[in-house]
């Protein structure tokens, strides 16, 4: 949904934007600036076709009689495939440049030893360089958002009674992402007191946290030049990246490249079909649903915005399983990522709600599972029983109705930001209920 920008900078994003392209960062046809319920973004400073030059006659000729018209040789215009901007290697800060960003860290090699994890590594660098005046980074330190910020905006540093005031599929992320916190927190304190370079180093926890949040929120990944790193997770090549982590994210966004000589490029998407001045410009931080971008980014896009959001049912689902109905869906490869959306809900959920309706461990499952087999190789399409199976649906999509009349006075009182952006996300649970039930036979 479009947002009216707001063009004037802070000054502290004035100053970043200098020393940025100081540094090398290219800025072509966009700027940054302040776009209300989402801090500052990406908006463009050209549009696409261009504007049709003024004609004769609609009188454009200048005072001095020459035809304003005439082509601008210096600047090639916004099209298709343009770079709009682009941050060199030398700015990005990852596991490879870790060290002139933070030179107090401990070596690479002792960090590698530790088995802290990228995030926690770049979190904890973070938190040494924050207020360190002399820190070449120091302009892109003092454009990253703030602790109140981040405590308004992310479920993390909610307490754990708003927590809790989560739908189920977002509040099972959330405890997933609070133990990967946690691990990373702990991993720290063991290297801040083994580690006699960094034993004096004082690091309040809210430090940290403010510092890890930073980096969930603004890292990208990139990929390892030296082949021997590649067998590495995917979390060893996070990377921050000044200038283009002030891109928000749409569903579809421009292309976003990588190269070690170039570093991060973004360029806007071949089949762009037009683009008017002040516009916003996205990229995509991945096929995320709604609850996924609450957790981890604080915030949701419109659900017709969102061509990847969908309901998350295992929180409602797996706890009701019989142990022996966990192995034999393991051993089939259907344990869990039990999803709905709006059109129904998707063939694993089906598959888990045929086997939840077998009664298991009674002596009597043998047949039933044979036939539950046949029905995930598509050799049996299952109608016979399809009337039962959609009852257990919708018994259990009841249960997320429930859920919501629990906590709506509770939301509402929560008020702000916070409750805002959790009531929307449940109505879009709940509508996709509704378009759920709707295809149901039962
Ligand atoms: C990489 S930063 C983007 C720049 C950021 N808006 C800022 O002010 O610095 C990611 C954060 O931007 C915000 N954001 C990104 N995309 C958004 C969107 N489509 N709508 C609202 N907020 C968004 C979220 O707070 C997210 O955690």
């Amino acid at each position: 949904m479009p947002r009216p920008p707001h063009v004037e900078l802070p000054h502290q994003h004035q100053e970043f934007l200098n020393w940025a392209l100081e540094n090398g960062v290219t800025v072509n046809h966009i700027r940054p600036a302040v776009l209300p319920g989402a801090g500052l973004g990406i908006i463009a400073t050209s549009s696409l076709p261009p504007p049709p030059p003024p004609s004769i006659a609609n009188g454009s000729f200048n005072l001095n009689g020459s035809d304003s018209s005439a082509p601008t040789p210096k600047r090639r215009r916004l099209s298709p495939g343009t770079t709009l901007a682009a941050t060199p290697s030398s700015l990005l800060v990852n596991r490879d440049s870790v060290h002139r960003f933070c030179p107090r860290l401990p070596s690479s090699a002792a960090l590698t030893a530790s088995n802290i994890s990228t995030h926690a590594i770049l979190a904890l660098a973070l938190a040494i360089e924050k207020d360190n005046p002399n820190n070449f980074w120091r302009p892109w330190l003092d454009i990253l958002p703030t602790a109140p910020e981040f405590q308004e905006l992310l479920p993390l540093f909610w307490d754990v009674s708003e927590q809790d005031l989560l739908p189920p599929s977002a509040k099972s992320l959330l405890d997933k992402q609070t133990i990967k916190y946690a691990l990373d927190w702990r991993e720290i304190q063991n290297l801040l007191s083994n580690t006699p370079e960094l034993t004096s180093t004082d690091l309040p926890e809210d430090t940290f946290k403010w510092a890890w949040a930073a980096v969930n929120t603004r890292t990208l990944y990139y990929k390892p030049e030296t082949p021997e790193r590649e067998s590495s997770t995917r979390d060893d090549f996070m990377t921050l990246c000044p200038f283009i982590d002030y891109f928000n994210h749409s569903s579809t966004g421009c292309h976003v490249a990588f190269s070690h000589q170039a570093g991060y490029s973004v360029t806007l998407p071949v089949d762009t079909p037009r683009i008017n001045e002040n516009d916003e410009i996205f990229v995509s931080y991945g096929c995320h649903s709604n609850d996924f971008l609450l957790v981890e980014y604080g915030f949701i896009l419109p659900e017709d915005e969102n061509r990847w959001d969908d309901l998350n049912l295992d929180p409602l689902l797996t706890p009701t399983l019989h142990p022996s109905a966990q192995t034999q869906l393991e051993e089939e490869g259907f344990w869990g990522n039990y999803t709905a959306d709006r059109n129904g809900v998707c063939y694993r959920t089906q598959a888990v709600a045929r086997m939840a309706l077998i009664p298991m461990g009674t002596g009597f499952e043998e047949g039933l599972l044979l036939r539950w087999r046949r029905f995930l190789r598509g050799e049996d399409a299952g109608e016979r029983e399809q009337h039962v199976v959609d009852e257990w649906v919708r018994r259990v999509l009841a249960g997320l109705r429930g859920r919501w009349g629990e906590v709506e006075r509770k939301v509402a009182e929560v008020g702000g930001q916070k409750g805002r952006v959790v009531e929307q996300r449940w109505m879009q649970v709940l509508r996709i209920v509704e378009g759920v039930e709707k295809g149901l036979v039962v």
